[in-house]
């Protein structure tokens, strides 16, 4: 059992993850970040249905790199723990099931970037948010220039990275960053609530949704509508989607076996 990232299984087929170093406000170490490479490599390939993140403690999701370990770091080895950042992002934004961030404090530098790989983002009203790293002469490397633009627009991603502007949770819900916004201790709750609500759905169904819209989104609208067909035909054979027409029939809810 890892002391850096926490894992709990949760309520309907769900895990949830939690980044471990409060002390330091959950800042990313070296071997912190391969250890969550290793273990989003090994949940690609489960069955589960939904999975959380968010930070120990009460003040921090997650404050970014870890900069006193960068300070000791040789170039190369910045420029190995970038790459490994990249990486262990993209495959965290390429989970075939839905990733909800529970953005508990703090998220600057690659503590936001960690909630730009995930599908959905809930935020504490105390939570403070920024892409900072201009302000330490660096540019977001862990997808944040690509992820904010694509998710609030170039201009307002342009002008939050250059300015390394540190902002609310209200102020990111109101430019279309953090979905819902709620009081400290009701974030969890709500995170749990909200997994459970996808959790019941039809799970090949969930993730063919997934990635219809993750896939479809770098193509053409007409191109994209095939995309959406060919989505929809993996689920046309399928044990599920008679259950869906037969719990409508026999009038109660469906019971989705991922199948
Ligand atoms: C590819 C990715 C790149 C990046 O992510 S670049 C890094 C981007 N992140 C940041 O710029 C945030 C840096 N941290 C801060 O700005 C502040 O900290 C906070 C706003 C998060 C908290 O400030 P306050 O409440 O005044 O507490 P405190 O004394 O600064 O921090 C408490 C302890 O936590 C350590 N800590 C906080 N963030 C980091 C971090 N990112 N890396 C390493 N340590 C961190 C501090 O050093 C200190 O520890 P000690 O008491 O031993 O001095």
């Amino acid at each position: 059992m890892s002391f850096l990232i926490q894992q709990e299984i949760i309520e309907g087929n769900g895990l949830l993850l939690t980044i471990n170093r409060p002390e330091v406000y959950n800042a990313l170490c070296y071997p912190l970040l391969t250890e969550l490479k290793e273990l989003v490599f090994q949940l690609y390939h489960s069955n589960l249905r939904i999975m959380i993140i968010t930070g120990a403690g009460t003040k921090a999701f997650c404050s970014g790199a870890d900069l006193k370990e960068r300070d000791s770091m040789n170039d190369d080895q910045v420029l190995q723990f970038i790459d490994t950042i990249r990486d262990t992002f993209q495959l965290i934004a390429n989970l075939p099931f839905p990733v909800i961030a529970a953005i508990n404090g703090v998220a600057f530098g690659g503590g936001l970037e960690l909630a730009l790989a995930c599908d959905l983002r809930l935020a504490s009203e105390q939570a403070m948010l920024g892409l900072t790293e201009v302000a330490l002469g660096i540019i977001p490397g862990a997808g944040g220039t690509q992820r904010l633009a694509r998710i609030i627009g170039p201009a307002r991603a342009k002008e939050l990275i250059f300015t390394a502007a540190r902002f609310t949770a209200r102020e990111g819900e109101k430019i279309g960053l953090i979905n819902h916004v709620y009081k400290p201790e009701d974030l969890l709750p709500n995170a749990l609530g909200l997994a459970e609500r996808i959790a019941q759905h039809g799970p090949l169904a969930v993730r063919q949704a997934k990635t219809a819209i993750n896939r479809g989104l770098n193509m053409s609208l007409d191109d994209a509508l095939y995309w959406e067909t060919s989505c929809y035909r993996q689920l046309i054979n399928t044990a599920d989607r008679r259950e869906g027409l037969t719990a409508f029939k026999e009038k109660r809810l469906p019971q989705f076996q991922g199948k």
